[in-house]
């Protein structure tokens, strides 16, 4: 039987992306699309301006728009994704919560709440028992599950490798892609020939949720690693595909080698939207490059590359698909684990 799930703020860009991933899903068949009272009543393809590059599913674009309440959304509907803007967020995922639903959300309020998991199901599958712990503290029959900002899960996938080196420290600067800011998020004269030192909350996000899934669930809370992290991010004209300088210092030493070998062991869960391998690293210095590496392992997949010593550690670069790993893709993925768990 197929799971049936629905988008919460579905138009959006990242919604797009959801009902693109969702097109021919092995277990999830979409049931339900909502977004503003702007595009409510409307049909799909009339509300949407649809950005991504396939067509919009024939069934999809005839859907109609619901308003994003629980009472517009069909009860059989098992899962809930949400791409909602995190200020409405904030304030409607609650109502869907105590109405019963499981929401994967993509949204950033609440990814640090003690009582919520913040999920890669690659690294930290087993923080999703703290829905107990939300359960019995919100009374809600609900879950609510977070994925983490785009820039931190292309960062931490490779920094949970290194881990079994000890890590004790972590400085980081990205290369942002326009598209991590929405499609009305950065204008043309804003960017074409430039980059913008600064990213509003960006850096704070790194260096927090990096923290909280590498950390230990002791079984009443995560106990967050005790690394430090520092991040300095910046906007720059690539579309897709958010690239990282990362330096990392380990208690125990690690060469280039042994740290390449740890990533490359780092392997995909037995999920539908898992690559087989999680991260895939280069030798050759010149990659990975956003344009010819971000549709690797169906944009699911993490690269790595430029490994050498440091007078302190290691520096090397890495790199992810924004908008599918680091934000569609990963809600679907906690979707399935949340699925394959028995939380749905
Ligand atoms: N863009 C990206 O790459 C990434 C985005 N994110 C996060 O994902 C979320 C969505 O981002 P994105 O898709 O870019 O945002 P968009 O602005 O493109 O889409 C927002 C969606 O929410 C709906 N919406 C807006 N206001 C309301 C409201 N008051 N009530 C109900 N629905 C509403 C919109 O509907 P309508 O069309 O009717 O206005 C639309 O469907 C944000 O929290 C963002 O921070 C995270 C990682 C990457
Ligand atoms: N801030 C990210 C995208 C984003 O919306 O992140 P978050 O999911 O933390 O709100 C970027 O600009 O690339």
């Amino acid at each position: 039987m197929p799971v049936r799930v629905g988008i919460l703020g579905a138009t959006g860009a990242v919604g797009q992306r959801f009902i693109q991933l969702l097109d021919d899903h092995p277990t999830f068949e979409l049931a339900t699309v909502t977004a503003s009272e702007a595009s409510a009543g409307k049909t799909y393809r009339e509300a949407a301006k649809w950005r991504v590059n396939t067509q919009i599913p024939d069934d999809v674009a005839e859907m109609t728009v619901g308003e994003t309440a629980p009472s517009a959304v069909p009860d059989d509907v098992d899962l809930l994704f949400s791409s909602l803007p995190s200020g409405v967020a904030r304030e409607v995922e609650p109502a869907f919560l105590e109405a019963g639903y499981v929401v994967s959300s993509n949204s950033s309020n609440d990814r640090m709440a003690e009582d919520v998991p913040l999920t890669i199901p690659e690294i930290n599958p087993g923080h999703l028992d703290l829905i107990e712990i939300q359960r019995d503290e919100r009374g809600w029959d609900g879950a609510l599950v977070k994925n983490p900002n785009c820039s931190t899960i292309t960062m931490v996938p490779t920094l949970a490798a290194l881990d079994e080196f000890g890590l004790e420290s972590v400085q980081v600067s990205t290369l942002q892609a326009v598209s991590g800011a929405g499609y009305s998020g950065v204008t043309s004269m804003e960017i074409i020939d430039n980059a913008i030192p600064h990213i509003g909350g960006e850096e704070e996000k790194m260096e927090t949720e990096s923290r909280k899934l590498l950390g230990e669930f002791d079984g009443t809370g995560i106990d967050l690693h005790g690394m430090d992290v520092a991040a300095s991010c910046n906007r720059v004209p690539t579309l897709d595909g958010h690239l990282e300088n990362v330096f990392a210092e380990t208690a125990e030493d690690a060469s280039p080698a042994e740290a390449a070998e740890a990533m490359r062991a780092s392997s995909g869960v037995d999920l539908p939207s898992s690559p087989e391998q999680l991260i895939h690293v280069f030798e050759d210095f010149e990659r990975p490059q956003p344009r010819m590496d971000r549709g690797r392992g169906d944009g699911m997949q993490i690269s790595a590359g430029g490994l050498q010593e440091t007078t302190d550690g290691l520096k090397y670069n890495c790199l992810a698909h924004n908008t599918i790993r680091g934000a569609a893709g990963a809600s679907l993925l906690n979707g399935e684990l949340l699925v394959a768990d028995g939380w749905v």
